[in-house]
């Protein structure tokens, strides 16, 4: 709809996602987060939905980290997020590969679209696998923190949400982004089913997800930039060769009776 509220001829498949971009990129630029609503539409959602569900029903998912809760004056441990991951790639999973593939246009697609073919002065060049995640309710959490504080390569963060009917009040479950330099201000987001989430995985945009008391699943995209990834996994190489060295002259020094 334009400003009359007139209906605009319907457009392709290809202005969507070119429309879809110019907001990705407006929004990341000015905001460092951007939320996009019914993002594959009612049929394909609940398509991604029956599948993430029939892996929970399976016990797909690994036990949740372990959270210790003081009820009353015990501390009692409960199981927090579950978690699995998933490549899109196999039969079981092929409605996951299509909103994989969905999120993998849109951002390579701004990636290009964006000035100087750079969204953020970032060059994206590839992704994790897919974190499909679920807080079982009775006031699981995660706490606050920043996905990627120290360059590992990541540099968008990308949460698909497929939570119908979900009611903040009675619910929780609420993400807090904590934007840096937006003073005290918050950005608040529902974990709406069929809504999307793109957000700098940086310190930019430390967040928490607050106590869930509905089973609340969300599906998580990890997108590198190509030099910082290069960078990291230069440095990790590094370290494991350090720490092989280290421990080869330990074993070499331990067997030779040195002291
Ligand atoms: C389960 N879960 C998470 O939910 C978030 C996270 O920030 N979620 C935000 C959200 O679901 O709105 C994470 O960042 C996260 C990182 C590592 C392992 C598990 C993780
Ligand atoms: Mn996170």
């Amino acid at each position: 709809r334009d400003e009359e509220g007139i209906i605009e001829e319907p457009c392709g498949e290809q202005e969507v996602i070119d429309e879809m971009c110019r907001i990705v990129i407006r929004d990341m630029d000015q905001f460092g987060v951007c939320v996009v609503d019914n993002f594959l539409g009612y049929k394909r959602g609940m398509s991604v939905l029956q599948e993430v569900t029939g892996m929970y029903t399976k016990g797909v998912f690994k036990d949740g980290q372990l959270v210790s809760k003081k009820v009353k004056n015990d501390l009692k441990t409960i199981r927090g997020d579950q978690i699995t991951w998933i490549d899109g790639k196999d039969e079981s999973c092929k409605n996951i590969g299509l909103l994989i593939s969905q999120v993998d246009a849109i951002i390579l697609r701004a990636n290009k679209m964006a000035n100087n073919g750079k969204i953020g002065n970032y060059t994206i060049n590839g992704r994790t696998k897919a974190m499909v995640a679920c807080y079982p309710g009775h006031g699981t959490h995660y706490v606050k923190h920043v996905d990627n504080p120290n360059k590992d390569g990541r540099c968008i963060t990308a949460i698909y949400y497929l939570n119908r009917d979900w009611n903040i009040q009675q619910n929780g479950g609420l993400l807090r982004i904590f934007p840096e330099g937006w003073q005290d201000k918050v950005a608040d987001i529902e974990p709406f089913f069929d809504r999307i989430l793109f957000f700098w995985s940086d310190r930019r945009n430390p967040h928490e997800v607050q106590p869930a008391f509905k089973t609340r699943y969300a599906i998580t995209l990890w997108y590198f930039d190509a030099s910082e990834r290069q960078e990291a996994c230069r440095r990790h190489k590094t370290e494991m060769e350090a720490q092989a060295s280290e421990s080869n002259n330990i074993v070499n020094k331990t067997s030779s009776g040195e002291s």
